[in-house]
């Protein structure tokens, strides 16, 4: 049962109710909280108010209407490169796929947290199903401020069974109708690394394997003293991010530690580059660190695709990149391992790339 509401929020016990029940940060939330669980406090130095953030660069906005002209190629590796981060507009993903993946996103939420934790760790029939809170409860010292649907993509069956009949068709929908950019995004990277197609071998390690989130981030008492993701780089090729009106998301700007903004922008994408696209470009295109605030008065969505290497490829710099002569700065590393070293740890920058240098 959950606790009243005039309990003081440190004295039951906040791991389990949100973390084992299944309740999460929007039960938590949902109990109108005037202070926020000492679990969730995170040290100053993770707190955004103590950052610098600019406000007069941002990152690229390319439009993709015509993949004919070959400055969007360009506008697309120059991006990869000094940024990570880019927004796509005229993507050829319909409108209404989106809107219903934000729609399925909030009824999967909306649901009793008895039922939602029917796909947490401990009750899901599978390891590619999992509903939870934070990122790693148990390694981190201090939670964050967001739940989380994730699913791991095997094949239409498999997602029949096991997905949320909530969210399932949905989310099923957008990974499908963001195939093509991802294919014509991806091709258009190889190419600034003189990688001419993409073959059987390549399209294993660059899409081999998909994973989509649905991430919610309830409207939060004291959200500065907290964080809703913190500061990360994605483990993946490329992650493609679906988020709604509210903002918050903000990306390390290269080499300074000054944070920018990504607005939302009505019907647009967010592409980021992931660790295993920096690895296999030898450190050309560039996994940025980012993070995203917890929110005062309103709730947050956002549905980032994770397009993967598969779990058994073997990910190192690409033999065309280093041709020329260039030296390698990462090790061929099982990508599986890669990812379990990611979610074995709390969130903590850009360190897991070490764990594949050389
Ligand atoms: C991921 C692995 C390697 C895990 O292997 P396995 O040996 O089965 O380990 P496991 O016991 O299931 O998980 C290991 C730990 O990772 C955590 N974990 C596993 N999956 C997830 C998940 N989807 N979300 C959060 N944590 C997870 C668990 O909490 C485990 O810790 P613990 O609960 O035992 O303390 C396996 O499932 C696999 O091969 N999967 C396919 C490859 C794959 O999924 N690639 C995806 C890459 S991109 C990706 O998934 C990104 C996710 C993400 C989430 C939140 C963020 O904030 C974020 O920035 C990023
Ligand atoms: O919610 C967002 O905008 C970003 C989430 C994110 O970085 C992630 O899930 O990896
Ligand atoms: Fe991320």
């Amino acid at each position: 049962m959950a606790p009243a509401l005039s309990m003081d929020s440190n004295s039951w016990d906040v791991i389990s109710f949100a973390v084992d029940k299944g309740h999460g940060v929007k039960g938590l939330a949902d109990l109108g909280l005037h202070t926020l669980p000492k679990q969730y406090i995170q040290p100053p130095e993770e707190q955004i108010i103590n950052s610098t953030i600019v406000t007069d660069d941002s990152i690229p906005v390319i439009d993709l209407s015509n993949w004919n002209d070959p400055n969007v190629a360009e506008q697309i590796c120059n991006a990869a490169e000094k940024w990570g981060f880019f927004q796509i507009v005229n993507h050829g993903i319909p409108i209404e796929v989106l809107e219903n993946v934000k729609e399925a996103t909030r009824r999967f939420f909306a649901l009793p947290a008895e039922e939602k934790n029917k796909h947490s760790k401990d009750s899901s029939p599978s390891n590619n199903v999992r509903y939870g809170t934070s990122f790693t409860p148990k390694a981190e010292k201090a939670l964050e401020w967001k739940d989380f649907l994730s699913l791991f993509y095997v094949s239409d069956d498999e997602a029949a069974a096991l997905w949320p009949s909530a969210c399932r068709n949905e989310t099923l929908d957008f990974m499908k109708k963001s195939q093509f950019v991802i294919r014509k995004l991806l091709e258009a990277l190889m190419k600034g690394l003189n990688v001419k197609e993409i073959d059987e071998t390549k399209e294993s390690l660059l899409m081999g394997s998909k994973r989509i989130n649905i991430n919610y981030y309830p409207k939060c008492p004291e959200p500065e003293l907290t964080v809703g993701v913190g500061r990360h780089s994605d483990v993946s090729t490329l992650t493609i991010l679906l988020q709604d009106d509210i903002g918050g998301l903000y990306v390390k700007k290269l080499d300074t530690d000054a944070w920018v903004h990504v607005p939302p922008i009505d019907g647009a994408i967010v592409i980021n580059v992931g660790d295993a696209l920096q690895i296999l470009s030898n450190g050309r295109y560039k996994s940025v660190e980012h993070r995203v605030i917890a929110n005062g008065s309103r709730n947050r969505i956002s549905v980032p695709i994770f397009v993967n290497p598969r779990p058994r490829d073997i990910i190192g710099p690409l033999a065309e990149v280093l041709e020329s002569g260039e030296k390698p700065i990462y090790k061929q590393v099982l990508y599986s391992d890669y990812v379990k070293h990611f979610f074995r740890k709390a969130h903590d920058g850009k360190e897991t790339v070490d764990f594949a240098k050389i």
